[in-house]
């Protein structure tokens, strides 16, 4: 449950957060297989409850309903469409989903595809599920619960949202029929929402009931879904993400709250030479990494201050180390712009979302930010797919942040988060030559629209980052996109 099966020659995951099934299909074709993105996160596929009450807050799909593949994101021939789509273009679909809980007791009740339910009767009659279905003795989760008592974060009510008992012969079969459904239909794996409150026996017993991937959408046969699970643990808590790391892997929260430390200045980037599971970190195979994701680029996951695509030159400096460095699997986020941390995605009057629009200069419009379709992002993309399979090398510090570092013979990047110039002569490790500075610009023909580093026969060149640049790093690599 571990590997995400990424088409030869792609990496990285992008999380397309409310994105619509057929927006998706279209960035898949157009943009993520081509620039050799591995896969996409996309929101609950299944029914959610509407909630005018707060306006269509991001968070009403948290809330199902009901398994019926109807939401503001589209139906299910348009969810199967994207799925083929996607997979024909190289580019992997990642199911995120919400077994835990049905609903709360919202003011309304009908959902994304004209369901209803008897909420307080535990009914969810399109499911079916009736009260038998839910944990017994009705309890909510208290705060003092995480520190003391694993049982209740398991057994009861995660902010009063309605508690499925995984249990239940009858619920499991509900579940993993839901998600079989969407392996079938050609999804590579799953995002475990909640994981902390599911038994990690029953979630075993869930998992070893999904079937192989399907192999008519390029899967090798045998293959088992890609599971990471969230597991919001900064080691505060009775229960430890090390429980639910023996099923599948884990989201590494203190992933993206150390990267994030650093690359805003509160800790040197001189200490990330050692960077890797003696910071603490999980397991290379077991760690799903992110700088930010849809909860806590909010404010609401805890731990402390993460960079977001609102401090734009500190984000893309400590995107471009998740994706240079070899440690974990990472995830992007593609974000809608907000400033209520409760708001939903772009929407009229009537409710639907909007699409993203795409500018003429590549990057996205109608309140959609697309982080994947920055330069000096996407680029970073192509770089990690380069230098795959090497290690870092031929590390170099000023001891303080200014670092570089290589990746075997492949790729070099070096960054300067100081406030005086970086200006010095580095191993690249690169065969003698010219390059391409695929931050700063892009090779065009044979010539760059931003720096060019040249390479002398000892791999050694003057790399220049002044430290009042839009960017605070230099990349090059052997692949086309850099070796003129
Ligand atoms: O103030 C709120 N919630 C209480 C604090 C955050 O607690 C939640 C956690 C949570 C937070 C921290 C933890 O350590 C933890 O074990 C759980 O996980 C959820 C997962 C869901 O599927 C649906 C939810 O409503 C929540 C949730 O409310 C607002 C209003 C209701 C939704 N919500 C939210 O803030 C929604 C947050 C949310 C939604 C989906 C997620 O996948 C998620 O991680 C957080
Ligand atoms: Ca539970």
């Amino acid at each position: 449950y571990k590997n995400p099966y990424y088409a030869p020659g792609h990496s990285t995951m992008v999380h397309l957060f409310e994105w619509k099934w057929d927006d998706i299909a279209d960035e898949c074709e157009r943009f993520l297989g081509p620039r050799g993105f591995g896969g996409i996160q996309i929101s609950p596929p299944n029914e959610n409850v509407i909630i005018w009450q707060y306006n269509r807050p991001w968070w009403e799909r948290y809330q199902p309903i009901s398994y019926k593949l109807v939401t503001r994101s589209g139906d299910e021939q348009q969810f199967a469409s994207m799925v083929r789509r996607c997979n024909d273009a190289g580019v992997r679909i990642y199911v995120d989903a919400v077994i835990n809980h049905m609903t709360g007791e919202p003011r309304d009740n009908i959902g994304t595809g004209g369901s209803t339910a008897d909420f307080r009767q535990w009914s969810y009659p399109a499911v079916p599920y009736t009260a038998q279905d839910f944990n017994w003795p009705h309890c909510v989760i208290d705060g003092w619960d995480y520190g003391c008592c694993p049982d209740k974060v398991r057994n009861c009510e995660l902010v009063g949202l309605k508690d499925l008992n995984q249990r239940s012969e009858y619920v499991r079969f509900m579940i993993v029929g839901f998600m079989n459904k969407l392996i079938d239909l050609g999804v590579a794996g799953f995002r475990i929402d909640a994981a902390k409150h599911m038994w990690p026996e029953d979630l075993q017993v869930i998992y070893d009931r999904l079937h192989n991937l399907n192999t008519d959408h390029g899967f090798p046969s045998g293959a088992r879904p890609y599971i990471y699970q969230e597991v919001i643990d900064f080691g505060n808590e009775a229960i430890s993400r090390d429980e639910y790391t023996g099923l599948a892997a884990v989201t590494e929260f203190k992933f993206g709250l150390e990267l994030s430390r650093a690359f805003a200045g509160g800790n040197q980037l001189r200490w990330l030479n050692t960077w890797g599971p003696i910071w603490g970190l999980l397991a290379h195979e077991d760690a799903l990494t992110f700088i930010d994701n849809h909860d806590n680029q909010r404010g609401h996951g805890g731990g402390g201050v993460i960079l977001t695509y609102k401090q734009a030159k500190q984000y893309k400096g400590a995107t471009a180390f998740m994706l240079a460095h070899p440690y974990g699997e990472p995830q992007i986020m593609s974000s809608f712009d907000f400033t209520d941390s409760e708001a939903g995605p772009p929407m009229d009057s009537n409710g639907n979302i909007i699409s993203p629009a795409i500018n003429s200069d590549n990057t996205c419009g109608n309140g959609w930010v697309c982080e994947h379709r920055w330069r000096q992002i996407y680029s970073m993309v192509a770089f990690r797919n380069v230098a795959a399979g090497t290690n870092v090398n031929d590390w170099w510090d000023n001891g303080s942040n200014q670092i570089a570092f290589c990746r075997g013979g492949q790729a070099f990047i070096a960054f300067n988060n100081d406030n005086w110039d970086l200006n010095q002569n580095l191993q690249t490790c690169l065969p003698a030559g010219a390059y391409c500075d695929v931050i700063s610009g892009s090779k065009s023909g044979n010539s760059c629209t931003g720096k060019s580093v040249t390479v002398g026969n000892d791999g050694r060149a003057q790399i220049y980052v002044g430290s009042h640049e839009v960017d605070m790093m230099l990349a090059i690599h052997r692949g086309d996109e850099s070796r003129l």
